[in-house]
């Protein structure tokens, strides 16, 4: 499975430039972090992938199906091979476990059988496993809103890998969680990723935990790749590029020189606060 970007561009109705010509090749089972300040256009590459967000320019192609082209027929059909989980779940709260992941199936049942919520008994079987691998085996009839949020995540992937997608896409999967969940739920999608033997792109506000998981990080600032290597490549240099746009000052020894540069900023910091992620393109 091949996932690549080519020139990507989306420039919002409001003038924003989000993303200025990203190129980007993910593929095997590979764990790709995506990290850059906030508004640097993170969710927007995740978004224009699956059309959530329809990209301005460029090219998306999946396993060399050109995403940017297909009409609604044809991307309800691609949608199924692109699993999406989302930082704040998109979970139907008043629903059991069991029903928001046999959602994941939608897409593969008819209209008439989706609106009763009619499933196979082979999907439900899928579930059942999916479930016991995600460790919720015993939660399958618990309402979501009873659950914690490393549990609705649990939920959230297990929805997403029910679909048996080509790629999995992740944004902001631990904004919401305790460091000791986010670490599980990070593992949890790097083995699911090599068990299944597809790429997972993550974006990730935690460099500490892009460091610690991914197989390769990418950098965005200001809507451009400006860094791509694997985390020990990741130095402070880097990190300078991706969170403020530019190289330290090399030549210059001079104390003054390095000041405002990287200052004491330690790692899984950026400097930009939190925001919410914009609802639509
Ligand atoms: N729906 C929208 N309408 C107009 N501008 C938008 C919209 N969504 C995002 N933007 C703008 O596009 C740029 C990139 O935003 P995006 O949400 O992709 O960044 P991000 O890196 O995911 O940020 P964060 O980490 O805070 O979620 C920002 O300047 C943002 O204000």
């Amino acid at each position: 499975m091949t996932l690549e970007a080519t020139d990507l561009r989306k420039t919002y109705p409001t003038g924003d430039e989000a993303l200025k010509g990203v190129s980007l090749s993910i593929e095997g089972s590979e764990t790709v972090a995506m990290i850059g300040p906030s508004g640097a256009g993170k969710s927007t590459f995740v978004r224009c992938i699956n059309r959530l967000t329809e990209p301005t320019s460029g090219s998306l192609r999946l396993d060399g199906t050109e995403l940017t082209a297909l009409d609604a027929d044809e991307l309800r059909a691609a949608r199924r091979d692109i699993g999406m989980i989302f930082q704040e779940y998109n979970l139907v709260e008043r629903l059991t476990v069991m029903e928001n992941v046999l959602t994941g199936r939608l897409g593969y049942v008819s209209a008439w059988r989706a609106f009763r919520r009619d499933f196979p008994p082979e999907d439900v079987e899928r579930a059942y496993g999916i479930l016991d691998r995600v460790g919720l085996g015993d939660m399958e009839d618990k309402r979501v809103d009873e659950l914690s949020g490393g549990q609705r995540q649990r939920v959230g992937i297990a929805r997403a890998v029910i679909q048996q997608p080509k790629i999995l896409l992740v944004d902001e999967p631990t904004s919401s969680l305790d460091p000791e969940t986010s670490n599980t739920v990070m593992d949890l999608l790097t083995d699911i990723a090599a068990e299944r033997e597809i790429p997972v792109l993550i974006n990730i506000h935690e460099v500490d935990l892009a460091l610690d998981h991914a197989d390769r990080v990418v950098g965005l600032h200001d809507g451009e790749l400006v860094f791509e290597g694997t985390p020990a490549e990741l130095d402070e240099g880097a990190l300078d590029r991706v969170y403020r746009g530019a190289d330290p000052p090399e030549s210059d020894p001079s104390p003054t020189a390095t000041e405002g540069s990287t200052g004491d900023r330690t790692l899984g910091v950026p400097e930009e606060p939190e925001r919410s992620v914009p609802g639509g393109s």
